[in-house]
C-alpha cells in the first residue's frame, strides 16, 4: 500500500501548562516548595519555576504529508527543540514515507549523536517521532495502540500523581504519588516533616491504598536510605527518582538498601535503550518510568520495554498523557499507568496535557477503557485557538 510521503515538518513553541506541565500559573501544588536538587540554595527552595524549570515552553511537531493529512505531538523542549526540529531532523523525514519510522529514528539520533544523546535534543526527536506515529495512524485510519500489537487488556488503571492522595483514594484511582517537600539541605527537621506529612495521608487513606513519594532528583544516598526506612512503617509502596540519574551506582545502593518489600523507581529523566540498559544492568531500581516524550518515543519505548521485560521489570511510564495511554495499554509488564492531577488544588480530574490537546480522554473512577482510545493516531487535535509561535523555519 502507498501511503503519500511527508511533505513537511514545521515546530512551535507554546506557553502555558500542557506537555511543559511544570509551567502553571501561581498557587498550584505542582509549584509549592517541592524538593529538588537546587534545593540546597535556599532562594530556589520555595519555587521550581524561580529556577527556571518552565523556561522552555511545549513543543509542538507538525508532520505534514503530501495529501494534507498533518500529524503532531507536544511535549517539552520550546524554541531550542524547535530549531533543533526545523534545522536539522526534518531533513531525515521530508520526502520519506511515514512509514520508515525506524531509520528516520535511527538518522534523526546519530545525526545529533555529537552534541544529543538525551534531554533536549532527545526530547525534540521524541516530539518528531511521535508525531510520525500519529500521522501513521491518521493515514492509516488506526489508532496508535493497534499498531503496536494491540490491547492486551481492556482498560487501563491509573495511580494518581498530586498533593492530595487521599481525594485521588475518592476519585477511583489506585494510587497516589506525593511530591517530597524537604531535601536534605532542610536537615532532619526536614526529613521529619516528610515522614509526618506521610504519616498524615496514610491515616487518611487507611492501610491499602498504595502511597508513594517522588523525590525528583533530590536526595543522596544516605538521606534516601533513612527516608526510606522511616517510611517503611507508614507502607510506603515506592520511592521515586530519589537520586540524580546520572548515580547509577547510588540507585543500585538504594535499592540494597531499601526496605524489603518497598519498591525503588526510576527514569523519567533516563533516555533510549543504552540509558536504560544501565538501569536494568546495575540493578538500579523495580520499575523503570521513562516519559515517551523524552525517552525517545514509541520507537524507542518499544525498545526499552522489550529490555525491561526479559529482565522481569515493570515499565510505567512518567506522565506523557495519550502517549503513554496508547502505550500501556498493549503491554503486559506495564500494569497500570500515571495520570498527574494537573488542577491546582489536586482536587479534580483534568485533563493531563489541557490545554494544548482536543478531546483528550481522561480516566473515570481511576480507569480508562482501550474504547476511549478507538481514534485514528494518538486520537487527539491540536487545539489550535491556544498561541502558536514557529521561531524558525527552513
Ligand atoms: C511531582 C513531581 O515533582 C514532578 O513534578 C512530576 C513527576 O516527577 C512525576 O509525575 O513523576
Ligand atoms: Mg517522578
Amino acid at each position: 500500500m502507498n501511503l503519500p510521503k511527508i511533505a513537511h515538518v514545521r515546530a512551535f513553541v507554546v506557553r502555558g501548562g500542557g506537555a511543559d506541565y511544570h509551567d502553571q500559573g501561581e498557587g498550584h501544588w505542582i509549584d509549592d516548595h517541592i524538593a529538588t536538587p537546587m534545593s540546597r540554595y535556599p532562594e530556589y527552595r520555595q519555587s521550581r519555576q524561580s529556577f527556571g524549570i518552565n523556561v522552555l515552553g511545549t513543543l509542538v511537531v507538525e508532520i505534514e504529508a503530501t495529501d494534507g493529512t498533518i500529524g503532531f505531538a507536544v511535549t517539552t523542549g520550546g524554541e531550542p527543540a524547535c530549531y533543533i526540529v526545523e534545522k536539522h531532523l526534518a531533513r531525515f523525514l521530508e520526502g520519506r514515507s511515514p512509514t520508515e519510522y525506524e531509520k528516520i529514528w535511527d538518522q534523526m539520533y546519530f545525526s545529533t549523536q555529537y552534541y544529543g544523546r538525551k534531554g533536549l535534543v532527545v526530547n525534540a526527536l521524541s516530539g518528531v517521532d511521535l508525531a510520525l506515529w500519529d500521522l501513521l495512524g491518521k493515514l492509516r485510519g488506526e489508532p496508535v495502540y493497534h499498531m503496536l500489537g494491540g490491547a492486551v487488556r481492556d482498560e487501563l488503571q491509573f495511580y494518581a500523581t498530586g498533593a492530595r492522595p487521599d481525594l485521588a483514594q475518592q476519585m477511583g484511582f489506585i494510587g497516589g504519588k506525593m511530591p517530597l517537600h524537604h531535601g536534605p539541605a532542610e536537615g532532619e527537621e526536614g526529613l521529619h516533616r516528610n515522614i509526618a506529612e506521610l504519616a498524615e495521608m496514610r491515616s487518611r487513606v487507611g492501610p491499602d491504598f498504595w502511597l508513594m513519594l517522588d523525590c525528583w532528583m533530590a536526595l543522596d544516598v544516605n538521606y534516601a536510605t533513612r527516608l526510606a526506612q522511616r517510611a517503611h512503617e507508614h507502607g510506603l509502596k515506592w520511592i521515586e527518582e530519589a537520586l540524580s540519574p546520572d548515580d547509577y551506582w547510588g540507585y543500585a545502593e538504594l535499592k540494597r538498601n531499601a526496605p524489603t518489600g518497598m519498591l525503588v523507581t526510576t527514569g523519567e529523566h533516563e533516555a533510549t535503550r543504552w540509558g536504560f540498559r544501565m538501569l536494568l544492568e546495575m540493578d538500579c531500581c523495580d520499575i523503570i518510568q521513562p516519559d515517551v516524550g523524552w525517552c525517545g518515543g514509541v520507537t524507542e519505548l518499544i525498545k526499552i520495554s522489550a529490555l525491561a521485560d526479559a529482565r522481569g521489570k515493570l515499565v510505567v511510564p512518567h506522565g506523557s498523557s495519550v502517549y503513554s495511554y496508547h502505550f500501556v495499554i498493549t503491554r503486559h509488564n506495564s500494569p497500570f499507568a500515571e495520570f498527574l492531577m494537573m488542577a491546582p488544588k489536586a482536587d479534580e480530574v483534568v485533563p493531563m496535557f489541557h490545554p494544548q490537546l482536543l478531546g483528550e480522554p481522561i480516566p473515570e473512577n481511576g480507569r480508562m477503557r482501550a474504547s476511549a482510545l478507538d481514534r485514528p493516531g494518538f486520537g487527539v487535535e491540536l487545539n489550535r485557538d491556544i498561541a502558536l509561535h514557529r521561531p524558525y523555519t527552513h
